[in-house]
């Protein structure tokens, strides 16, 4: 089954700290972005992508695709103030009738295997998304004190893609709008108006980059693609 991707890449990287958006910082030699569209440029049953960007950074973004020859962006989109409002200026661009997947720019290590096992659990639930079991012990905290370790065994720690039918998620979205809600993730927009979210095993190497730490983790996982 074919898709679109929105891929917003409109954050700051505030929590990199690398006094640019950390979708510019290179690994080997291509930028995180790039890294990123690579996996959607590369996999035949993306149809298109929808890339989420600051207007201010238009230029390098459009640089960038015209060097590394990116191909499938069919619309770059303005992003919002958080997360969630620009995926939702990014749905708007999806073509009607279209699957479509939310990924993280800022996840550039997604396999085409990972991609094809949610595509096949969205189509017989509208909703899914991937995800690890936790490793560690989940302690409630407040004011420094523990306040309950959390039973681990239903504990999932929740990536992207996140993949949906595209009326349904336009939906959730208009609805957390209108109701001022805002979430971490489009799946969770989605499981507060009552349909359900399937949950599809992720990779443990399908990280984030967050935190300066995380760019040493990136490196290892490039080195051990090689
Ligand atoms: N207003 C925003 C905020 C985030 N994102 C994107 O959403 C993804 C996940 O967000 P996160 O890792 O939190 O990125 P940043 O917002 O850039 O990081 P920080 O919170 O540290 O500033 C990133 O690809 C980021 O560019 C976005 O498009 N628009
Ligand atoms: C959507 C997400 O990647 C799921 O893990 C994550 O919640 C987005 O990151 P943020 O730091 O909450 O913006």
């Amino acid at each position: 089954m074919n898709y679109q991707v929105v891929i917003p890449a409109a954050g700051q990287g505030k929590r990199m700290n690398a006094g640019k958006n950390k979708q510019f910082i290179e690994l080997e030699q291509a930028p995180i972005i790039i890294h990123t569209l690579k996996v959607f440029e590369e996999h035949s049953m993306c149809e298109g992508i929808i890339l989420v960007i600051n207007d201010q950074e238009k230029e390098d973004f459009l640089k960038l695709l015209d060097d590394y020859q990116i191909t499938k962006v069919k619309y770059i989109v303005s992003g919002g103030s958080e997360r969630q409002f620009s995926v939702y200026n990014g749905l708007q661009a999806v073509e009607k009738g279209m699957l479509v997947l939310v990924h993280d720019g800022a996840r550039p290590f997604l396999s085409h295997k990972k991609i094809e096992n949610l595509l096949y659990e969205t189509q017989k639930t509208g909703a899914a998304t991937l995800a690890v079991p936790v490793k560690d012990t989940i302690k409630r905290v407040v004011d420094g004190k523990v306040v309950e370790t959390v039973e681990r065994s239903t504990l999932w720690s929740v990536q992207t893609p996140q993949a949906f039918f595209l009326p349904l998620v336009l939906d959730a979205h208009r609805q957390a709008k209108n109701e001022n809600y805002l979430g971490t993730d489009d799946a969770s927009l989605v499981e507060r108006i009552g349909k359900p979210v399937s949950v599809v095993l992720g990779d443990y190497t399908n990280i984030k980059l967050t935190t300066p730490e995380d760019l040493v983790i990136a490196k290892a996982i490039l080195e051990g693609k090689h």
